[in-house]
């Protein structure tokens, strides 16, 4: 990691007093002074000093690379400890020099000494992440509902009443409700202390123009149960010819249909606005089967979670499978080679848990660590990387079977980045 004329750069962990220099480091690499004050008091807040790592040119701070001790729902229902790789950067002068390579060596042999099965993050530039094994495993759908131009047809359900709420009073019946959420999504972190702040951050000076952040609650009218929520914000457009606001939607959840039908009715009507915009939803959220013409919502597919197996063993016996499968699969995994090598998975379907161990069977599938990154949560079918050349079948029928396998009835997603 040195070029001929530069000081060798090392590794190594920070300690709590060096926060706001190693911090600093994040900041210029991102491009300098646009974090607002309560952003860089809540990251504060919610690192883990003992999982943050520094690069150092001599004495100085240069670069820098955290995890979060997160747990992720993966298909079948279950839970797993994942760690969130955040907070990666390099100053601009010390880039090209290996020190990202460095800090991803250094973490992934630490994250693999942990005993944490998953690695994930949400990246800066989809390009960076796969030489060091993550795989794009969720997408997210970023679409803007023309107010006027769209209909939604409701389903029944029971009777409900909204109320306007202020957003930090209603967090916690909102973190309960998300609560459930969680293992029906693959994809989907469970909150842990403190990240219930999230959603909630709305510093003034952020808001681009934007109202501070609304919050409509769902109830059921016999009983007052919360059954949903959003949380949104409205800006004061105005054209020509009138009225133009947009109702920015930061999220919405809901426990039943009709539910989720009858809080996007009510931003869609929202007097003034002319647009209803929402960033992040899952690819097969059911707004997209509420609206009269999905064309209007003009879609767009992003990136969302890269995954990354630390373990592969303990990995792939940890989630659930739609189908039962024996497969055996050959995986290449140059950046961690414990990985490498041939490992027999076989499950019962969704009814039992499954195992992974190293054989020396023939190999029905190879790919590599990163493949199976993508294919994991069930976002990426093995059929689909096969398309692509990125998985190879060595035994006729043994993709198919393993794909079905595999794949998810719900898409994977995470709403927000860390
Ligand atoms: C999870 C997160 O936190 S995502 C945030 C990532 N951080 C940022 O985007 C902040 C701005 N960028 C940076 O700070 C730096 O450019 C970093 C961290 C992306 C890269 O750091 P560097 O120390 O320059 O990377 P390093 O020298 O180890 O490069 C390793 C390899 O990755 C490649 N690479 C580095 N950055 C990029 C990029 N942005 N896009 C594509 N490839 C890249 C290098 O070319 C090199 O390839 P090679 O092995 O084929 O030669």
């Amino acid at each position: 990691m040195t070029s001929p004329a530069s000081a060798p750069l090392t590794v190594r962990p920070i300690s709590a007093d060096e926060w706001d220099t190693w911090y600093g480091v994040l900041e210029v690499a991102f491009g300098g002074g646009l974090e607002q004050p309560e952003e860089r008091d809540l990251w504060r807040e919610l690192t883990e000093i003992d999982r943050s790592l520094a690069v150092c040119d001599d004495s100085r701070l240069v670069g820098c690379a955290s995890a979060f001790s997160f747990r992720i729902a993966v298909p079948g229902g279950a839970v797993l400890p994942a760690a969130g790789v955040t907070m990666v950067a390099v100053l601009p002068t010390h880039r090209r020099r290996g020190a990202l390579t460095a800090l991803m060596r250094r973490q992934l042999d630490d994250l693999r000494e942990r005993g944490e099965p998953l690695a994930v993050l949400t990246a800066s530039e989809g390009a960076i992440y796969g030489r060091f094994g993550y795989g794009q495993a969720t997408s997210r759908l970023n679409v803007t509902l023309p107010r006027g131009r769209i209909r939604l047809d409701a389903p029944d359900g029971p009777d409900l009443r909204l109320r306007l709420a202020d957003p930090a009073e209603a967090a916690p019946a909102c973190e309960e409700l998300y609560a459930r959420l969680v293992p029906l999504r693959p994809g989907l972190l469970e909150r842990r202390p403190g990240w219930e702040r999230l959603p909630l951050l709305d510093p003034p000076g952020g808001r681009g123009g934007f109202s501070p952040l609304h919050c409509v609650l769902a109830e059921e009218t016999s009983t007052g149960r919360l059954v949903g929520y959003a949380r949104y914000a409205v800006d004061r457009g105005w054209n020509g010819g009138g009225p133009a606001a947009t109702v920015r939607v930061n999220d919405l959840a809901a426990l039943t249909p009709a539910t989720a039908a009858r809080l996007w009715t009510y931003l869609l009507e929202t007097d003034l606005a002319e647009k209803v915009t929402v960033n992040s939803l899952p690819v097969d959220d059911p707004l997209l089967h509420l609206v009269s013409d999905q064309r209007r919502l003009e879609p767009r597919v992003r990136d969302g979670l890269f995954l990354r197996p630390v373990e592969v063993g303990a990995a792939l016996a940890g989630r659930g499978y739609a189908q039962p499968v024996d497969v055996v699969l050959e995986v290449a995994d140059p950046f961690c080679p414990w990985n490498a090598g041939r490992w027999r998975l076989v499950s019962p379907g969704p009814d039992g848990p499954a195992e992974c161990v190293r054989t020396r069977a023939a190999a029905d599938l190879a790919l590599s660590v990163r493949e199976l990154g993508s294919a994991y949560l069930g976002g990426a079918t093995l059929t689909a990387l096969a398309r692509a050349g990125r998985v190879a079948e060595l035994r006729p029928g043994a993709l198919a079977a393993a794909s079905r396998a595999f794949a998810s009835d719900v898409a994977p997603w995470l709403p927000h980045g860390f």
